[in-house]
């Protein structure tokens, strides 16, 4: 149970590394381009997975991008998280579901127990009722599934909710997470995600959740590189997995070669940059 899979995972690959799938078909290389856009998401995301395996702790598909395209889009969504785990990676689905209780329970139904991930993105600003229902699906199955619930996020805008007010929401945001965790192994099976692009808001944010995993995105194309995940590492210079998406699965777009080469270097390399930083698993 809890996050103790995708802990795991990061060690036994010893890498923070997890590549997130935001495929945008006009991005996609000439050679998929004749193909439906579903097709075409379908082989560009299998290509990235295999690329990416060797490198990655976990994959975190990005739900809208699939939503987008339809049931055939979510068709190809459910074929990509049974790919990921049949290659043994955890999968986090960055659905950011945030409703009341039912309607989470729903949510949580659809993506941990139907479409099989691992984890699941959770907005709990609309309070415990919201996230409660996650962590409940996730502690009835033995898979080691759990819910990362957002409490500082990346984007250029977050502080005009989360830092609006005194204390800040993203404290009040880990108090909840710390109240609702169960602790299980190294870490509570409710994760944060805490971003890369402030790194003094995410030293604040460990200093309350000693114990939690973090989900930080905002790594790569937002930004923020190993220096600034450092002050988010728990006591043991761990405790953080780095989401990086499009720096990876577009980076032949800077390369030329072909894209699943070119998505396997620069996992590589993310992997070893947040290595010689001192980001443990
Ligand atoms: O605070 C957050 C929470 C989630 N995200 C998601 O992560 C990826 C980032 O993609 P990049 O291409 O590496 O920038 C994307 O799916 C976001 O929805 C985030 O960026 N920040």
């Amino acid at each position: 149970m809890g996050l103790r899979a995708l802990a795991q995972a990061a060690r036994r690959k010893e890498s923070p590394l997890v590549v997130g799938l935001d495929p945008a078909p006009l991005r996609f290389p000439g050679e998929l381009r004749d193909l439906a856009e579903a097709q075409a998401t379908l082989e560009f995301c299998l290509g990235i997975l295999e690329a990416v395996e060797p490198y990655a702790a976990a994959v975190k598909p990005q739900v809208a991008f699939f939503e987008r395209l339809g049931p055939e889009g979510m068709k190809v969504y459910a074929a990509l998280v049974s790919a990921a785990r049949d290659l043994g990676l955890p999968v986090i689905s960055d659905a950011k579901r945030g409703d009341i209780g039912p309607v989470a329970a729903a949510y949580a139904e659809a993506h941990l127990r139907l479409y099989g991930a691992t984890c699941v993105t959770v907005n709990p600003y609309m309070g415990s009722d919201a996230v409660l229902p996650f962590l409940e699906e996730a502690r009835r199955r033995d898979a080691g599934g759990g819910v990362f619930a957002l409490v500082a996020t990346s984007n250029p805008s977050s502080g005009e909710i989360q830092q609006a007010t005194d204390p800040p929401l993203h404290e009040v945001a880990a108090r909840l997470v710390a109240n609702l965790g169960q602790r299980d192994g190294d870490y509570l099976d409710c994760g944060a995600v805490v971003g890369a692009t402030r790194p003094s808001i995410g030293r604040r944010v460990r200093e309350l959740l000693p114990d939690a995993l973090f989900l930080t995105p905002g790594y790569g194309a937002q930004g923020g590189g190993a220096p600034e995940v450092v002050p988010l590492l728990d006591a043991r210079g761990a405790g953080v997995l780095v989401n990086s998406s499009r720096a990876i699965l577009y980076a032949h777009e800077k390369t030329s070669t072909d894209y699943r080469h070119a998505a396997s270097e620069a996992a590589r390399q993310a992997r070893d940059d947040l290595r010689h930083a001192g980001v443990r698993c």
